[in-house]
């Protein structure tokens, strides 16, 4: 579970994510939908700990990420494409990781075989297609076998195939009972994966709850994001 509450995030002067609160549950895949510069990955990265808020609390499994004894086996995260060196094979990457972290070796051909990358075993990052490289980031994330996934943008740049892959993949970890919690600006795509959405707007929450009940009485998907996230539709908070 991850519980955000009174979040607010400055940069310098600016106030780029305000008062923001939310729950991702287990078991579902929640939505973290924005256009670009709507605050998404400020939150996500605070989440994380890789930086600190200026107000409130963002907690995975009951704690600040800082304070998660081993946070690999709580929390996978995809940001920005997985980070593996380019000269580094998939298998080399995921054994640096997994040494650095007290996960067993084992794991690494299991994490290969899970995202459907166990051919290229041997491969070097750097001749990664965007596809195989994301697989390889959700590889990374998932060698602690986390009860949390945190992804930001995880179709960027994906072909079609790839998102369907990705998608099944995000449902099929979510109906183990665990939780995922993905940010996209793409309404569509996300409302096809995720069960809940949250929607943030120029740092602030425009609208949270079900898919069904954050598109409905919107002629479509498009026209509710654009309703949200442009402040014609304001009364749907909750
Ligand atoms: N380190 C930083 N210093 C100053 N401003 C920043 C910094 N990081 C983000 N911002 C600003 O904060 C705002 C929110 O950015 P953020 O990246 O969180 O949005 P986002 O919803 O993830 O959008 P995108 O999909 O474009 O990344 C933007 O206006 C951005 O320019």
């Amino acid at each position: 579970m991850i519980e955000i509450t009174g979040l607010t995030k400055r940069h310098g002067r600016r106030t780029v994510v305000r008062d923001i609160g939310f729950t991702a549950l287990p078991g579902r895949v929640t939505g973290f939908l924005g256009p670009n510069g709507a605050g998404k990955s400020s939150t996500l990265r605070v989440l994380l700990g890789l930086d600190f808020a200026d107000a409130g609390t963002a907690l995975i499994a009951g704690k600040p990420y800082r304070e998660l004894d081993r946070p690999l086996r709580t929390v996978g995260a995809l940001l920005d494409g997985g980070g593996a060196h380019r000269s580094r094979t998939a298998r080399a990457h995921l054994s640096w990781v997994a040494a650095s972290n007290g996960i067993s070796r084992k794991r690494i051909p299991e994490v290969l075989e899970l995202v459907g990358l166990g051919e290229a075993a041997r491969k070097r990052a750097g001749t990664f297609s965007l596809g195989m490289a994301q697989r390889l980031g959700l590889a990374t994330a998932l060698l602690g076998e986390p009860e949390v996934l945190v992804l930001d943008e995880p179709v960027n740049g994906l072909d079609p195939e790839g998102i369907r892959w990705m998608r099944r993949f995000l449902r099929s970890f979510a109906a183990e009972g665990r939780t995922v919690l993905l940010s996209s600006h793409l309404m569509s795509e996300t409302a096809a994966t995720a069960d809940d959405l949250v929607v943030i707007d120029r740092g602030r929450i425009a609208a949270r709850g079900t898919v069904a009940e954050i598109t409905g009485g919107h002629a479509g998907l498009e026209e509710a994001f654009f309703a949200l996230t442009t402040g014609t539709d304001g009364g749907r908070t909750r």
